[in-house]
């Protein structure tokens, strides 16, 4: 649905986007994640065909995406820097919307005036920035996106628009099987929505990853034995991380979880128990391992 393929980009002689790759699937929810400056609003410009690349393709729907009105029809774009016409009132940039986006639901827009319950006969640059951004979110959904890309969306708003905000997104997938893309600086505030992640570093996409098998494949333990630590085990887990705590080992192990289990249950341990891994210590111990300072990029 969206794919990037081999993206470079420079600006001048400074390399913004390093052969960076991208794929995000049909109906998914895609956290595009990474520190300041790693490349996120760059690789945003290219995925709704504001910059031009150097070199690679990019793809939304099948068709490239720069001077292509058809496919930018389609997207649903917010971005981090809002604009609106000055003098406009939501209700001008609603027809403004409509004339320029085909598939413009007005059943939508009047619906969703009751959840933004912002007068529509405001101007918007007079507005707050937070509501400035809640009117985009009530323009976006209303022109019937087949995708959205969301640069820093709910930076701005409060916490109980956030929530609604990511309830509308979420319904949105769930009932038209939208594509998203939503770039963020926090992992946490991603983890509940995305099913699929990427990091991105220095211009390069360090790791793109669906969620669930990620989860699926590090764990964090907890273990005892009567004796030592049983040294085999170094050997026979990929042990990406061990801690001594009084008697008890924490661990971050990386493999099959029914195998690791019956590993560790060869040597009768005293204590085991599975604990609960956030995607940021995923991240942490699976990148760690490449060398990179991650508690850096991901905090
Ligand atoms: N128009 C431009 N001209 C020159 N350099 C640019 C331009 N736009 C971005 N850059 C540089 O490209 C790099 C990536 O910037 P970008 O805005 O894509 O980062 P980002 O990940 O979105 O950061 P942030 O989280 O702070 O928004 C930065 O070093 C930035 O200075």
């Amino acid at each position: 649905m969206i794919r990037v393929k081999n993206l470079d980009k420079y600006f001048g002689n400074f390399k913004a986007l390093d052969n960076v790759n991208l794929n995000v699937p049909k109906g998914s929810i895609y956290g595009l994640v990474g520190p300041n400056g790693a490349g996120k609003t760059t690789l945003i410009k290219h995925l709704t065909g504001i910059y031009k690349q150097n070199n690679g393709d990019v793809e939304i729907l099948g068709e490239k995406v720069y001077e292509n009105i058809n496919i930018k029809s389609k997207i649903g774009y917010i971005p981090d820097d809002l604009y609106f016409f000055p003098q406009y009132t939501i209700k001008n940039m609603a027809s403004y919307y409509k004339r320029i986006y085909s598939d413009w639901n007005e059943e939508r827009y009047q619906k969703l005036k009751k959840v933004f319950e912002i007068d529509e006969n405001k101007k918007v640059n007079k507005l707050s920035k937070g509501m400035q951004k809640q009117v985009l979110f009530w323009l976006t959904l209303s022109i019937m996106p087949k995708v959205m890309i969301l640069d820093e969306p709910i930076d701005g708003l409060d916490p109980l628009m956030r929530k609604k905000v990511w309830n509308l997104i979420v319904e949105d997938v769930a009932e038209r099987e939208t594509t998203v893309l939503i770039s963020s600086h926090n992992l946490k505030e991603l983890e509940n929505i995305c099913d699929h992640v990427g990091i991105m570093h220095k211009g390069k996409m360090l790791i793109e990853s669906n969620l669930d098998e990620l989860k699926s494949d590090v764990h964090k333990i907890q273990i005892a034995y009567k004796n030592d630590f049983p040294t085999n085990l170094d050997k026979e887990l990929k042990i990406l991380y061990k801690e001594k705590r009084g008697s008890i080992y924490l661990l971050i192990v990386k493999g099959n979880r029914e195998k690791i289990v019956s590993t560790f249950n060869k040597y009768n341990p005293i204590i085991l128990d599975i604990l609960p891994l956030s995607l940021e210590e995923v991240f942490i111990y699976e990148l760690g391992g490449a060398g990179y300072e991650i508690t850096n990029i991901i905090f």
